[in-house]
Parts: C-alpha cells; sequence; structure tokens
C-alpha cells in the first residue's frame, strides 16, 4: 500500500492588482517576497472574472470531449503545441502522466495545430481571447518581477512579446482522467512532481476537482519527491494560482524559486479520483530572447535553445516514437520506389 503523505500548512501568500498603477510598489514588492520565499502565490482582482474562466473551461471540455480520432488531427508536436495523451514522462517519476493535453500558442509554432472550424467554430477565437486576457495580467505581473531584480519595467515583457511570430508562450489545456479505486499498487500519475521549466505559470482549477499540492525548498526534496511534506492548493474563486518556473529562477540569479508541484496520483482515503480539468498559461520568452541575470551567475542562453532542452526532457519519449515513425514512413516510401533494396545492399 502507497505510504501515507505527510501534509504541512504553508502560507501561499495573496496578492491583490487592484489600483495596479497606483499601487504598483507594494505589489512588486509582495511579488517579489512571495516568489523568493515560496514560489507560489494567489493573484487577486485581476479583472477576469469566473464567469470568463468558467467559460474557458466549457471551451475546453468542448475539445476534449471529441474522439480521439478527431484529437489526432492536431498531434502535439515539439514546438511544445498540439494535443497528447498519457505520454509526458516526468523526469521524478520516468511514467507517463494519466492525461491529456492540448497546447496553444499565439505564433507560428502553432500554424496548422488549431483544431478545424468545422469540429468547434468558436475554439479558436475564444481561446485567443482568453489566452490575451491573461498575457495581460502575466505582464502586469512581469513588470513587478522586473522592478524587483532591477531591470527596466517592460524587460521581461518585450521578451514575452506575443505579437512576435517567434512568441512561445503556451496555453496548455488539461484533462486528467478519472482514476479508478483499485488496490494494485500500481501509481497512476496524474502530473507527477516536477517544477515548470518556463518563465511564469498562471493556473487556473475547477471548483471541487482537487490535487495540485506544492513542495517548496529544492533542497530538501528527494530526487523522486517522494517522502516530503506536501501544502494542497484548493480552488478558490476568482484565484489564479502563480508560479515561479526554473527559466525566471536562473534569470534570476536564483533569487525567485522554481518550487515543486504536482497533481497527486489519489491513492489515499479523501484523495479526489475523479477526473479534473486545470488550465495552466505558461509564460515562455520568445525564441530570440537572450536569457541571464542581472548578476550573470549562469552563462547566457536563448529562448530557443532554453525551451528545446525543456522538451528533450519531458518529452523524449514522446520524441523518439514521432522519429521513429517517421523511420518507418521513409523505409515504406523507399520500398516503394525501389530504393531500399539498393540501400539494404550497400
Ligand atoms: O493541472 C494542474 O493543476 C497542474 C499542471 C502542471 O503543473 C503543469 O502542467 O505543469
Ligand atoms: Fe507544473
Amino acid at each position: 500500500m502507497a505510504t501515507k503523505t505527510k501534509y504541512v500548512d504553508r502560507e501561499v501568500p495573496q496578492i491583490s492588482l487592484h489600483n495596479f498603477e497606483d499601487r504598483i510598489d507594494e505589489i512588486s514588492s509582495q511579488i517579489c517576497t512571495a516568489a523568493e520565499d515560496v514560489g507560489f502565490f494567489g493573484i487577486v482582482n485581476h479583472g477576469l472574472s469566473e464567469e470568463g474562466v468558467q467559460s474557458m473551461f466549457d471551451v475546453s471540455e468542448s475539445f476534449f470531449s471529441l474522439p480521439d480520432s478527431t484529437k489526432a488531427t492536431v498531434p502535439w508536436s515539439p514546438q511544445n503545441v498540439g494535443w497528447e495523451k498519457m505520454s509526458q514522462v516526468r523526469p521524478s517519476t520516468g511514467e507517463a502522466d494519466t492525461k491529456e493535453s492540448y497546447q496553444l500558442q499565439f505564433g507560428e509554432n502553432m500554424a496548422n495545430t488549431w483544431i478545424s472550424k468545422e469540429e468547434l467554430p468558436e475554439f479558436k477565437d475564444k481561446s485567443l481571447e482568453f489566452m490575451h486576457r491573461v498575457q495581460g495580467i502575466s505582464e502586469q505581473i512581469m513588470i513587478c518581477l522586473a522592478r524587483g531584480l532591477g531591470f527596466h519595467d517592460d524587460y521581461f515583457v518585450k521578451y514575452h512579446d506575443v505579437s512576435r511570430p517567434d512568441a512561445q508562450s503556451t496555453l496548455r489545456l488539461l484533462h486528467y482522467y478519472e482514476t479508478p479505486k483499485t488496490n494494485d499498487d500500481i501509481v497512476r500519475h496524474r502530473a507527477g512532481a516536477h517544477v515548470d521549466w518556463g518563465f511564469l505559470t498562471l493556473l487556473f482549477q475547477r471548483a471541487g476537482q482537487s490535487g495540485l499540492e506544492i513542495c517548496p525548498g529544492r533542497e530538501v526534496v528527494t530526487e523522486f519527491g517522494l517522502g516530503d511534506e506536501w501544502t494542497k492548493i484548493e480552488f478558490e474563486p476568482g484565484v489564479i494560482v502563480c508560479n515561479i518556473g526554473d527559466l525566471l529562477m536562473s534569470w534570476s540569479d536564483d533569487r525567485f524559486k522554481s518550487t515543486y508541484h504536482r497533481v497527486k496520483a489519489p491513492c489515499e482515503e479523501g484523495d479526489y479520483f475523479g477526473e479534473r480539468y486545470s488550465i495552466a498559461f505558461f509564460n515562455q520568452p520568445v525564441k530570440e530572447a537572450v536569457i541571464q541575470g542581472p548578476k550573470k551567475k549562469y552563462p547566457a542562453v536563448m529562448g530557443e535553445e532554453f525551451n528545446r532542452a525543456a522538451m528533450a526532457r519531458n518529452f523524449g519519449r514522446l520524441q523518439e516514437k514521432l522519429r521513429a515513425n517517421e523511420g518507418e514512413k521513409a523505409v515504406e516510401q523507399r520500398l516503394k520506389s525501389g530504393s531500399a533494396v539498393v540501400a539494404a545492399a550497400a
């Protein structure tokens, strides 16, 4: 039987964005303190209505309700866009998450990866509208983070400009399947313990669909995120859960913390076993961004390279499968043209 999870109460600060222009210094200091201490914080009074968020969840559900064969018309690709199912292997677990996700971007990476208007007429427009709203909130937070690090106000905003064709910020619609209540000792990961690789994540949850947990303090975390003390982050209306990703951790010379979190594999009394929908917005820099902290603790890295390395860590197995499929197709092609015989003889 799975060991009993240790839980501990930790304060995850809630920060209000109301009256942003007038309160910018106070908000900056609250955000930077939270980013240094916990790496997670809630944002309230951000201007996005609860109805607006729930209607995006309806849009998400309309996609996931399609048959797999239809969703497969917009497959995941290494630009980190598209639909995948049961294929993200977290480095901490070595096993695929039991979930499906559909990732959407603003720019050229997204070409041909929008579900067709024939299938879901309003999907693209509604998603983009939501993405732009969340981008606006992210930009306010970016200004605060830039101030805290001594950069000029629009420093991070410019590097995350979603009007550029090479924009890489991603809205990820997530759907975790219902977990069977069995005694078979198989751990069905939902989102295995991980840190986000991007800059800053904004997460939306749905009432009654628990599971998100955090475990701050990387130095005390075991490699597998086991045996640690977790804190539950429950849904609260009007609250956007924000967390710092690895990219901002290195961009701040480790001042801001990228915190371990997971969606727990339900296994104990009181866990939530039902299906879960969530929506994450990953702020990720444009491909040409040059990433280096004010103290230059780490060598400069380009935005494109940073994403490529993260893809290899998280989707390596899926990429291999895609490459193998490509290989099979190429062999078929050669067989048809007769060139395989030459290749085999060589
Ligand atoms: O679904 C969630 O609540 C969390 C998802 C997450 O952490 C991720 O996709 O990085
Ligand atoms: Fe995450």
